[in-house]
């Protein structure tokens, strides 16, 4: 098999290295069916469509004003209802006929797979709702609905990475961080890097507020962590929000004035710290890129 054909719904499931199936919380997940060396490309998905949100807002405002721009009705079973005749009662109801009308052109199978999606939005219209609780940011403000990767659940500390877009294929990647056993979850950090060193309770917050669920990872979730583990991993998130600080209180404090070696000597220690910290926190991707910059300091 090529390298990089698409580890997608393309390829069979006995070519994957893991299976989707019920998590211990009841919803369903990926995990490994094998081990997975770290750095081994684990997931290559294609989007079964894109939506991008300006585009999609200058089109709803032309429908409103009655210029058209609204999605073309196709005969089918999806994008047809009798109310498409309407005008679009809101925005949401206008990204939910598009969907439909995009799905109208999809194979049955592909149909099927979408509507076999979770949903934890009803207070959406139903496409749309399967739109919001799986799409992937693909670049800039275009959202992908990916049939496997819409299954990758998310965690606190991750065993894959963000996912990666490339527009040449129009695929997303996702990499194992660390050398991955048999029957563990793959998962990646819904939430964006800058909250990597919040402690549990302000990350299940931001993850209420962005997502819209609680988050049961094993970092977050109620009684999966005993209490001294639970106190250490706070511990460490808080001192890496410390030196996270003092590192950039010593860059600014550096601005328009040449290093001294000390400056340059207390800066990798910082950085050297944060990774052993991180490494520890299992912030593996985190690690990573604090050891590049201390590479790149040296
Ligand atoms: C993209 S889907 C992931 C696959 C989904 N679990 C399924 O059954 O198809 C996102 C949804 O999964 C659930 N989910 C993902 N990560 C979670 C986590 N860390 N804690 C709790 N629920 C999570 C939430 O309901 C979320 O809206």
């Amino acid at each position: 098999m090529d390298a990089d054909a698409p580890l997608s719904s393309a390829v069979p499931p006995k070519d994957r290295a893991f299976e989707i199936r019920p998590t211990p919380l009841g919803y369903l997940g990926a995990f490994s069916t094998r081990a997975i060396p770290r750095g081994t490309l684990v997931l290559n998905d294609q989007p079964l469509f894109t939506l991008d949100a300006p585009l999609q807002a200058y089109l709803f405002s032309r429908a409103q004003a009655g210029q058209g721009g609204g999605p073309t009705p196709v005969e089918g079973e999806e994008g047809d209802d009798d109310d498409d005749d309407e005008p679009p009662k809101d925005f949401d109801d206008f990204l939910d006929r598009t969907i439909r009308t995009m799905l109208s052109c999809k194979t049955r199978e592909q149909r099927d797979e979408f509507w076999a999606l979770a949903n934890t939005r009803p207070d959406l219209p139903p496409a749309q709702g399967i739109f919001a609780t799986n799409a992937v940011q693909t670049s800039g403000e275009t959202g992908g609905l990916f049939p496997l990767l819409s299954r990758f659940n998310s965690s606190c500390r991750p065993t894959l990475s963000r996912p990666a877009w490339d527009p040449s294929r129009a695929s997303s990647r996702l990499y194992a961080l660390r050398d991955i056993q048999p029957g563990e979850e793959l998962t990646w950090t819904y939430l964006s890097v800058t909250f990597e060193f919040e402690g549990v309770d302000a990350r299940r917050d931001e993850m209420r507020r962005v997502f819209e669920f609680e988050c049961g990872c094993p970092a977050c979730g109620e009684g999966l962590m005993s209490d001294e583990e639970r106190g250490r991993s706070e511990k460490r998130l808080l001192q890496l929000r410390r030196l996270k600080e003092r590192l950039k209180g010593g860059y600014r404090e550096g601005e328009g004035r040449e290093q001294s070696d000390e400056d340059r000597e207390a800066r990798r220690a910082l950085l050297k710290r944060m990774a052993e910290l991180s490494r520890e926190e299992g912030l593996w991707e985190t690690a990573d890129r604090l050891d590049k910059a201390l590479e790149a300091e040296t």
